[in-house]
């Protein structure tokens, strides 16, 4: 069996004797398949983290392996980051030593520093030592710890539906689907000039409710749903034609549990805009 992909947020330490194992950098798309997730000491913030993108997109990544439950090792900042992530008070380091993180509620602490501060502490799947060092032990109860199973818990209900690349066969079979329809295609026929402008937003509409997000972490769509259809005069049948159209695109596509997601989702907000619609015209 191939070995666990191993992922790093940071170049590991430069120490020929050390054996460090083989990591390649993290990113969103290879934490999907990680086996495990290493958070070195880079020295960097955690606690004010004003000005620093780059941490804050460091902290999301982290997040999502932490939802992941991705087996994750964190020393130094790096400890301090995943404590922030696990939604721990952070304090900066004084006199060079790295910013510290407060014991997150779910964790348990094995050591602590002869100040008090927690210094080895687990939360799940994540093992963090504080101090810049790891100790070999740790690191060697961490690499032979790592399942080679791939059983991740998907991040988001996106990722169970398969990603953007399922989203988009599904949505253009749907509107494939409506535009044929003879109750529905002649509403979008009426308001729909571009079409892969109008599957653009779609798309980018149900990354949004699936819990996805844009490239740079940011929602990918914004808007009111009830605004946008407002001015189209629907009725019940356009709605429960619009549901059972798009439940037999999902379900042409998709897997029936990741079929279901979208579809339960779907019939929640028809049943909104349906409730909004009646209320206008009485
Ligand atoms: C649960 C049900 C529905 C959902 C989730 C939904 C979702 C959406 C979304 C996300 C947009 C794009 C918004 C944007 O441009 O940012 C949109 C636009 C549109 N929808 Fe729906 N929709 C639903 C039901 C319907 C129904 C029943 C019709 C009737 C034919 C309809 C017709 C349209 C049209 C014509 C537009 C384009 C409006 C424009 O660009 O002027 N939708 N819908």
């Amino acid at each position: 069996m191939a070995p666990p992909l191993l992922l790093t947020t940071a170049p590991l330490p430069a120490c020929p004797d050390r054996g460090w194992p083989e990591a390649a950098p993290v990113s969103e798309a290879a934490l999907a398949a990680a086996g495990g997730l290493l958070v070195p000491h880079d020295g960097g913030p955690a606690a004010d983290l004003r000005e620093r993108p780059d941490r804050w997109a460091l902290l999301h990544l982290m997040t999502g392996a932490l939802r992941r439950d991705v087996p994750l090792l964190a020393w130094g900042s790096g400890a301090a980051l995943v404590g922030r992530a696990l939604g721990a008070p952070v304090h900066a380091g004084h006199a060079g030593a790295p910013d510290w993180a407060e014991v997150p509620a779910a964790a348990e602490v094995h050591l602590q520093s002869p100040g008090g501060r927690p210094l080895h502490w687990t939360a799940g799947r994540a093992t963090a030592w504080a101090d810049p060092e790891v100790p070999p032990f740790l690191l060697a109860a961490f690499l032979a710890g790592l399942d080679t199973q791939r059983s991740r818990r998907p991040a988001t209900p996106l990722e169970t539906v398969g990603g953007e690349a399922a989203l988009r066969a599904v949505l253009a079979d749907f509107y494939a689907r409506a535009a044929r329809d003879p109750l529905l295609g002649p509403v979008f026929a009426a308001h729909v000039r571009d079409w892969a402008a109008h599957l653009d937003h779609v798309t980018a509409f149900w990354v949004t409710v699936l819990g996805g997000a844009g490239p740079g972490g940011e929602p990918a769509w914004r808007g009111n749903l009830n605004h946008v259809h407002a001015g189209l005069g629907l009725r019940g049948e356009h709605l429960a034609r619009w549901l059972t159209l798009f439940a037999q695109a999902a379900r042409a596509h998709l897997p029936p549990e990741a079929a279901e997601v979208l579809t339960s989702r779907a019939g929640a907000m028809g049943t909104r805009l349906g409730a909004q619609a009646a209320a206008r015209r009485s």
